[in-house]
């Protein structure tokens, strides 16, 4: 059972930034105040890092009990640990850093330079996952081809039904070798949140809410609670209605 996707719209990306922090920060304080402990899965991206950035400079982060949140990836690229192409070393360098985080519940997906293959890469992050992927909130950025997470529109990764985390080859996006959540992990998550900038982005917006993810991965993004389309104004051009 997945969630109706929600669409909110906010004028430009540096408010949206804003507010996606604050939803985060809020959810993130919703979450251990029932349970104790959260969870949430990054993204890469350029509004998903800024979304970060964001959240670093609100300060109601210091709501949230950041020693008590797992932090996943949704996909990462496959490249050595000190790229500057590395969603974690971007996360890292946004937010992560001035978190005081437990470094035992930080699950960046291996580095390239670990001595291991993508998909052996793929199969130490999934058994890291175990069967605990109901994700508290996991977040996605979307190319304009619709992509969310390494799950490119015509890959093979769109059909993988069992597994949690496969390698991406030949990503059309650089660089070319990803490791990704698949449509199992992602669809798992209690609220899956996408997030999207720009009018580049409008038709795959579009195409995420009235297409199959066959079609457009990013309309597999779907929570089992809640699914949100946080977007600009921009990228909501194509909604019919707007
Ligand atoms: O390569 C990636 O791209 C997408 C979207 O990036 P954007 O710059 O167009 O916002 C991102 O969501 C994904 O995590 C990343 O690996």
């Amino acid at each position: 059972m997945s969630a109706v996707p929600f669409v909110v719209v906010h004028p430009d990306p540096a408010v949206l930034a804003q507010a996606v922090a604050a939803r985060l920060i809020t959810r993130l304080t919703d979450v251990q105040t029932e349970r104790g402990t959260a969870s949430v899965v990054l993204t890469g991206g350029t509004i998903g890092i800024a979304t970060l950035a964001a959240v670093a400079a609100s300060p109601a982060r210091d709501a949230v009990d950041w020693r008590a949140v797992d932090v996943w990836w949704g996909d990462e690229r496959f490249v050595p640990a000190d790229s500057p192409d590395r969603n974690e070393k971007q996360a890292r360098e946004a937010l992560l850093d001035v978190l005081d985080l437990d470094p035992e519940r930080v699950h960046p997906m291996p580095a390239s330079h670990a001595g291991l293959s993508a998909e052996e890469a793929a199969d130490r992050y999934a058994a890291a996952l175990g069967s605990g992927v109901a994700f508290d909130v996991l977040m996605l950025g979307m190319g304009p081809d619709s992509h969310v997470a390494s799950l490119f529109p015509g890959h093979p990764a769109l059909h993988e039904n069992d597994r949690l985390v496969v390698a991406v080859h030949d990503s059309p996006k650089p660089p070319p070798t990803r490791v990704s959540l698949t449509f199992p992990a992602i669809q798992a998550a209690r609220e899956v949140w996408v997030i999207a900038s720009g009018a580049e982005k409008a038709a795959a917006v579009r195409v995420a809410l009235t297409c199959d993810q066959l079609a457009a991965p990013a309309a597999g993004a779907r929570g089992v609670e809640k699914t949100l389309f946080l977007i600009d104004r921009a990228s909501a051009a194509e909604i019919p209605g707007q």
